[in-house]
This record gives structure tokens, C-alpha cells and sequence, in this order.
């Protein structure tokens, strides 16, 4: 019998991206479904599913949930290990891959950003830019962060590019001038079809996004 594979998804949320491209790069078929948090309505699939943080992304695969987006990568990696490796095989390089994932999770925020006004958006912009310069350097001259191919820090980080442009007209900066190698790198993932087929257009996320953060009195 065929697998069954859901996702419980959001079209512009950076965790459920990470899923997609996961997904995507190992050529798996799956229902993806909808969920609108905007309206704070969450489905009682959810709730079911995801009962401890009640949030997405949520995969399930044969009717069992596994939550929150880097277990989830490291999940479709595990089970679907037949092409495309995200996580090197090497245990040092693997830790190194696990170390700056959770840096992304714990340095790049993008919620930080244009949640905040003033001051308070003005460190945040500096905390996000010097994140994406420390990132810049472990890239360095490779093509992607898993090497010659893409890997689990690509895919980690790789859905906030999506958000890059809505962030620069919020909070008035440039990632193509403060890391110029990381727009190069966003640009040569986005011809791979595995991402650009998984992650939103900037403009479609910043048409989507702006309006809501001017309704919030925050633009
Ligand atoms: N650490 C989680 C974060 C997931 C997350 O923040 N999901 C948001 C959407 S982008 C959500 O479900 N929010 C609903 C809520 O906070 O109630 C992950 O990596 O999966």
C-alpha cells in the first residue's frame, strides 16, 4: 500500500517552507493542507495532531504526527533516504549541519523585525543583518551550505529569502548590500524547481504581509 503523506501547511509560513523543500528535493507526493491562521481558526485535524504546540507545520505520515519544521526535515531525510541526502553522512559534519540550523531558529527572526517599532526594530534589523553575515562566512565559496548540493542548513534558512523583500521595505535595509554571496545563493537555489516550486515570490509575501502589518499600526 502507498504511503500517506499529509501536511498540515501555510503558504507563507517560514517552518511549513522547510517541509515543501524537503519534500520537494525527494520527489515525495503529499496532500497539503491548509490551515488559516490568519483568522486564528486552527482545524481540529490540528489540534489533534500537534496538541502540544498546536501549531505548523505538522507531517503525517501513515496517520502519525511528527512536529516542528528542523525534526521534521531530519524525518523526511531518515524515511525517504533513497535520493538527495540533506544531512551529511559524516557525524561531525552532521553536527555541524544540526549547530547552525538551531543558530537560524535562534538568531534569524524575522517575527522580531516587524513585530517591533522604533528601537526596538532597529536591533532587531542589526541582530538579523550580523546573523546573515555569520551565516555569509560559513557558506563561504561553496555553492551551497550542504556543499556541492543542497543540504539541511539550505533548507533551514532558505525560507526567510522568501521574506527577504517584505523585511527590507519594513525596516529600510538591503540583503544584496550587507551579504552580497548569500543573495547569489538564494538566486542559484531558486533555479533549483524543488525550491522555487515550495517557497512564495518576495513580492507575493511582501503584497500579502505589508497590509497586515499596516492594519497592526506597525509600518
Ligand atoms: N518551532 C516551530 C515554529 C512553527 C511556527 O511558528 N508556526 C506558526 C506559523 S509560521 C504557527 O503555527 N503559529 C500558530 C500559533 O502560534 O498559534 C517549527 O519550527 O515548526
Amino acid at each position: 500500500m502507498a504511503d500517506s503523506v499529509v501536511l498540515l501547511d501555510l503558504w507563507v509560513s517560514l517552518y511549513a517552507m522547510r517541509a515543501r523543500i524537503a519534500l520537494a528535493e525527494k520527489g515525495i507526493k503529499y496532500e497539503a493542507k491548509e490551515e488559516n491562521l490568519v483568522n486564528k481558526e486552527k482545524s481540529s485535524l490540528l489540534l489533534e495532531m500537534n496538541p502540544v504546540h498546536k501549531m505548523i507545520p505538522v507531517l503525517i505520515h501513515n496517520g502519525n504526527p511528527i512536529c516542528e519544521s528542523l525534526n521534521i526535515v531530519e524525518y523526511i531525510d531518515e524515511v525517504w533516504n533513497h535520493k538527495s541526502p540533506l544531512l551529511p553522512s559524516d557525524p561531525y559534519q552532521r553536527s555541524q549541519a544540526r549547530f547552525w540550523a538551531d543558530y537560524v531558529d535562534k538568531k534569524i527572526s524575522a517575527k522580531s523585525i516587524w513585530k517591533n517599532k522604533g528601537e526596538e526594530r532597529e536591533k532587531a534589523k542589526s541582530e538579523f543583518i550580523e546573523a546573515l553575515k555569520i551565516l555569509e562566512g560559513v557558506l563561504g565559496d561553496k555553492p551551497f551550505f550542504g556543499g556541492d548540493t543542497l543540504g539541511f542548513l539550505d533548507v533551514a534558512l532558505l525560507p526567510f529569502t522568501s521574506w527577504f523583500y517584505a523585511l527590507e521595505i519594513v525596516a529600510k535595509f538591503s540583503v544584496e548590500t550587507e551579504t552580497p554571496k548569500l543573495n547569489e545563493w538564494a538566486k542559484r537555489c531558486r533555479e533549483k524547481e524543488s525550491v522555487s516550486n515550495s517557497i512564495p515570490d518576495p513580492q507575493k509575501v511582501s503584497d500579502f504581509i505589508l497590509p497586515l502589518i499596516q492594519k497592526m499600526g506597525l509600518a
